[in-house]
């Protein structure tokens, strides 16, 4: 590991420590993910924490999240829920989504959290056929090719108000990169002309460093 990621990395273990702690059920879906084999490419504690906290500021009684793996961003923003609040997560793989709702389960969450399988898009389709109630948080986290679609069904799913987060957009920095053939640097950049050319939707990023490297979320309010 090069210094610097050495250097993001004890940060990020020394920001736990001082403002997330430890939580039973997080650490357990980490190590349950772990054991069925899952990829590590579950956002961060702190970032998890973020993402918390932005529900809750925006008060959030309706939660979409595309990409569930084992469901640990899943616990992060359900736990931002009231009682009567609802999280769907999007998964295309069965075995991650089984995970997902097993990690769900013991976190205690599984009166608010439901996991659907399948392709996103037929899934985010299905929830705009059925009329589904506008959500108040959506966090995109799945194929990055298919940002710019999943941006547009976000947009179909929310209301003025709204926030939208997408995660992993800034890709080691190869998201600058206008010569890119990456299909997931494509399919950021294609988005984010999307986002700046949809009147209804006003939008920065941040650039994060951490125990996941350099990457960064893209913060989307829709406002009409
Ligand atoms: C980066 S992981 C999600 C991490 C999770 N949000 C977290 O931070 O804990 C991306 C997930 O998206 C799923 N995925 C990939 N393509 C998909 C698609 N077309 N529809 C739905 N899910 C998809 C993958 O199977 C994977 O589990
Ligand atoms: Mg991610």
């Amino acid at each position: 590991m090069a210094q610097h990621e050495q250097q993001w990395t004890a940060v990020d273990e020394y920001l736990d420590a001082a403002l997330v702690g430890q939580d039973a059920a997080l650490t357990a879906a980490l190590e349950v993910s772990a054991r069925q084999g899952l990829p590590e490419i579950a956002v961060t504690a702190t970032q998890g924490k973020l993402l918390h906290l932005l529900a809750l500021t925006v008060g959030a009684r309706r939660i979409l999240e595309v990409g569930s793996l084992g469901g640990y961003s899943a616990i992060w923003l359900a736990r931002a829920l009231p009682a009567d609040g609802r999280l769907i997560s999007l998964e295309i793989s069965p075995a991650h989504a089984a995970v997902a709702r097993a990690n769900l389960h013991e976190a205690g969450l599984e009166k608010v959290a439901e996991v659907r399988t399948g392709r996103a898009a037929d899934s985010l389709a299905e929830l705009v056929d059925d009329g589904a109630e506008p959500f108040d948080l959506v966090f995109i986290d799945a194929d990055k090719p298919s940002n710019p679609e999943y941006v547009a069904w976000a947009l179909k799913l929310t209301r003025p108000g709204s926030l939208i987060i997408v995660d992993n957009v800034v890709r080691g920095g190869q998201v600058a990169d206008a010569q890119s053939t990456d299909p997931s640097v494509l399919g950021v950049r294609r988005m984010h002309e999307l986002i700046a050319a949809e009147p209804r939707m006003e939008a920065t990023a941040v650039q994060t460093v951490g125990a996941k490297g350099y990457d960064g979320f893209t913060l989307i309010r829709v406002t009409g």
